[in-house]
């Protein structure tokens, strides 16, 4: 997105927009540490399953690079063991930041596999550092060009299954949810990138979106990325989905992941499941569009995804675009939305993610291509997709 990105990395220095006070305040932020790494990813002040595995990535690799200026040498750089005990528990202090976006996971585990492999090459400390700096940096430079192929994939499918469908394949409208656009990824984005496709191609209408309560994620982050992009949309109230679909032409939703499982099941922002429900109602194409490091193999569905339940105050705060920018540092509206007191809080249910199961999922795009579920099949077998 045009000027603002999620991750940025000059020279010496490892920041983050703060999500938490966008689009009030543009606010970058600073990341010295592998703490501060995992407390922008637990806080929110970075959200989006790629976003968060590059800011890891990134940690770590602004960590070593800094290490290996050090003089003395730290301890850790003394041998490739004490390298390794030194660098396991920081990918698995990163892994417990946020439990359903498996990009995080699969991240870490992308570093661990090379620093185990550059262990039995023999190599010295040193040596191992500056494979993992490079893997670090791959994994997060990756993303947006996976994103590109991920969105053309998409999009050109979307325009053929349209046309499958007896339309024109032109003037698409596709409604999406949550945020997927640069400020989820590290650039261009997963369903939002498929929109901003399909604009680039002259083949959209309108972009519709939800405000994605409470974190807001869709009037706060995907407003400011869709008018920076200049792409026309149209914002809803999570609640209006059914009054949408039943008054307006949608062609589709498209969504991005958190986690997918391996017959499809996907896990995904709250208000998801509540879509794709209203999409099959209205016989609306539903396209989930994710890197394939968003696929978990080792879930055979979507019961084994676990589900980040937030502070139950965030249910309770006002977060919103147009909203006067009088956040605390923390981003938090000083004011409640509801009347509670403390003891009130264990009464709010606030789950960040939901499931969609794969019977109500039309595709799912990833950067290999675009995966369909066999005639008469109810779900999809993703086991080849890797
Ligand atoms: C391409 S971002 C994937 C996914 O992450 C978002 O969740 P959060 O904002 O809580 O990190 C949302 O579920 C997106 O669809």
């Amino acid at each position: 997105m045009p000027g603002l990105t999620s991750i940025r990395m000059t020279g010496d220095k490892l920041e983050i927009v703060n999500q938490l006070v966008l689009p009030h305040t543009t606010e970058y932020i600073e990341i010295n540490s592998i703490e501060q790494a995992h407390d922008a990813i637990k806080s929110m002040k970075i959200r989006g399953a790629p976003a968060i595995a590059s800011l890891a990535s990134l940690a770590l690799v602004f960590h070593l690079s800094q290490a290996l200026e050090l003089s003395p040498t730290p301890e850790y750089l003394a041998s490739p063991e004490a390298l390794q005990g030194h660098v396991t528990p920081i990918l698995d202090f990163l892994y417990t930041a946020r439990p359903t976006a498996v990009n995080l996971g699969a991240a870490t585990r992308r570093l661990n596999k090379t620093l185990q492999s550059s262990l039995v090459s023999g190599k010295h400390a040193r040596a191992i550092a500056e494979d993992l700096i490079a893997e670090g940096r791959l994994i997060a430079d990756e993303d947006e060009s996976r994103n590109r192929k991920m969105s053309k994939w998409g999009g050109d499918w979307l325009v053929e299954e349209d046309k499958r469908n007896g339309g024109s394949g032109e003037v698409l409208n596709v409604l999406t949810v949550c945020n997927t656009g640069s400020l989820a990824t590290s650039g261009y984005g997963t369903a939002l990138g498929l929109i901003t496709y399909l604009h680039e191609s002259s083949k959209l209408g309108k972009a519709y979106y939800t405000q994605t309560a409470p974190y807001h994620q869709g009037s706060r982050l995907t407003a400011l990325e869709l008018k920076a992009l200049q792409i026309p949309s149209v914002m809803i109230c999570d609640t209006m989905v059914g009054s949408l679909f039943q008054h307006h032409k949608i062609h589709a939703v498209a969504v991005g992941a958190d986690r997918v499982a391996r017959n499809g099941d996907t896990a995904n922002k709250i208000g998801t499941y509540n879509a794709a429900v209203l999409a099959a109602r209205h016989k609306i194409p539903f396209i989930v569009v994710a890197p394939i490091s968003t696929v978990d193999l080792d879930v055979a569905d979507g019961a084994s995804i676990p589900i980040e339940h937030r502070p139950p105050l965030e249910a309770c705060l006002v977060r919103g675009a147009l909203y006067p920018p009088s956040f605390d540092s923390q981003g938090n509206k000083q004011q409640a939305q509801v009347m509670i007191t403390p003891s009130d809080l264990d009464g709010i249910y606030n789950p960040s993610f939901d499931v969609t199961p794969a019977e109500l999922i039309t595709a799912i795009v990833t950067e290999k291509g675009v995966a369909v579920k066999k005639e008469g099949e109810s779900t999809f077998d993703l086991s080849g997709i890797v």
